[in-house]
């Protein structure tokens, strides 16, 4: 029987080794990640990685986002914190990954780590947590902080040791449920309904497994994204792992902030194609625009309700990373008081969620579509993921650009594509390899 939770936070000081600061075994936050299992929400360098399970929560269904965050709020109601840096993310702290649909098998998660380390702005801290009865203590924080980052000899999760072809080991690239040519054909379908009124944006996602006989090195993947993706937040719960682009909500304080995308171009299709071209491709382009206004819409409309003020840039920029350019924007609000309560990030998710850059407009259609013609259980893809605290912090990422690892020699990895009206079959198929190529590239795969 679990006891009171029980949180210690210490400050470990800058990361700077130069400046006799933290030393992770690799350098930064993501050189923490030695662990197979660590959780991991990471991006530029800062950010968190936890360690064990000192707590946990599942659910599944329609109401897995107010029932976690019951879960959550009964858990910190008598815990007892000792926090030394007092801000985002330190004391408690949860990662949590839901299901895409209310009616997915997978379970949605929060888990409260027994270790959590951190980098805010330069400066490295540690949180330790239990639930077992027993009390952190300096000590056992540094000891614990020592235990879980330490170097692993382990094949894969050391950072000389390559995935996949390069160390040798066979992989194969499978098609998942549906193969390329059924697919096109749900996408051609799709359009016919968008055409016939229906509705007028849809997302189609479709999976595909990568096999490594050697074992598929979660933690060195992990290091792989956060390094080659840094505008990306990396994330690792359980076996979801990415790199997602897209912020559902962020929320710290009193303010709240979302990064919508809409609108794709694949690098390769760019190279060479002179400074400009992902300008005139994309925002030059009345489709993309179009796709993307929809996605804008779909977001300020459900957090309108929750804001005293609301911004979101008026002309979409340019996100460029490393596989793909993006049409995107950056929506930021002043969250009202309902009742005399902020609301919390689980509350915002619940309202948020999916947007129509995962779904499609209107919601319940595209919903009902999406089961009709992926036939494919989305699972935790395209659903939120992240991290809150007990203070009414959190981030919360829409689960792209990663997949799930399933046993220990196979990834199955999910894309989507918006569809509307003109949008074809080959270029959204050619689109999805595009959206598959972080995650195929940091297990080794070439394409
Ligand atoms: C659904 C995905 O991407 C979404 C996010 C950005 C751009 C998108 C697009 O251009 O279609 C998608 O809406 C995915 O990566 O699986």
């Amino acid at each position: 029987m679990s006891s009171r939770l029980r949180a210690l936070t210490l400050d470990l000081g800058p990361v700077d080794p130069g400046a006799g600061g933290t030393h992770f075994p690799h350098g930064g936050l993501a050189g923490a990640l030695e662990h197979p299992d660590a959780l991991c929400w990471i991006r530029r360098g800062e950010g968190h990685v936890g360690f064990g399970d000192a707590a946990r929560f599942t659910a599944k269904g329609p109401d897995r986002f107010i029932e976690a965050e019951a879960w959550w709020k009964q858990l910190l109601l008598d815990a007892d914190v000792e926090d030394e840096v007092r801000h985002p993310g330190t004391g408690p702290l949860a990662f949590g990954s839901f299901a895409f649909s209310r009616i997915s098998a997978y379970e949605s998660r929060l888990i409260v780590p027994e270790l959590v380390v951190g980098v805010r702005e330069g400066r490295a801290w540690a949180t330790q947590l239990t639930a077992d009865g027993s009390r952190p203590t300096r000590e056992s924080l540094r000891a614990a902080v020592g235990h879980w980052t330490a170097p692993r000899s382990a094949a894969g999760s050391s950072s000389a040791g390559k995935p996949g072809a390069a160390n040798g080991t066979h992989l194969a690239v499978r098609p998942g449920s549906l193969g390329e040519q059924r697919w096109m054909a749900a996408v051609a379908s799709g359009v016919r309904h968008i055409r016939a009124g229906e509705l007028e944006k849809l997302v189609l996602a479709r999976d595909v497994v990568v096999e490594d006989d050697g074992g598929i090195p979660r933690a060195l993947v992990l290091r792989r994204l956060a390094s080659a993706y840094r505008d990306c937040w990396v994330y690792g719960v359980d076996g979801l792992v990415g790199a997602t682009p897209e912020m559902l909500i962020q929320v710290e304080g009193r303010t709240a902030q979302a990064r919508v995308l809409a609108g794709t171009l694949d690098r390769r299709d760019a190279d060479g194609a002179g400074p400009g071209y992902a300008e005139r491709v994309l925002a030059g382009s009345p489709k993309q625009r179009h796709e993307h206004q929809i996605a804008i819409e779909s977001l300020t409309t459900a957090l309108e309700p929750f804001a005293e003020a609301l911004n979101a840039h008026d002309e979409p920029f340019i996100l460029e990373l490393p596989n793909v350019f993006h049409l995107a924007s950056d929506v930021k609000a002043e969250l009202a008081e309902i009742e005399g309560h902020v609301p919390t990030p689980l509350a915002l998710v619940n309202a948020l969620h999916p947007t129509a850059a995962v779904c499609g407009t209107p919601t319940q259609v595209a919903g009902e579509l999406i089961r009709e013609l992926e036939e494919l259980d989305r699972g935790p893809y395209a659903g939120p993921v992240g991290w809150l605290d007990g203070a009414g912090n959190g981030e919360f990422g829409i689960a792209l650009r990663g997949g799930v690892i399933e046993g220990t020699t196979a990834a199955r990895l999910y894309a989507g594509c918006g569809i509307v009206d003109g949008s074809s079959p080959e270029s959204e198929l050619a689109e999805t390899w595009a959206k598959f190529r972080p995650m195929l590239e940091a297990l080794g795969v070439e394409r």
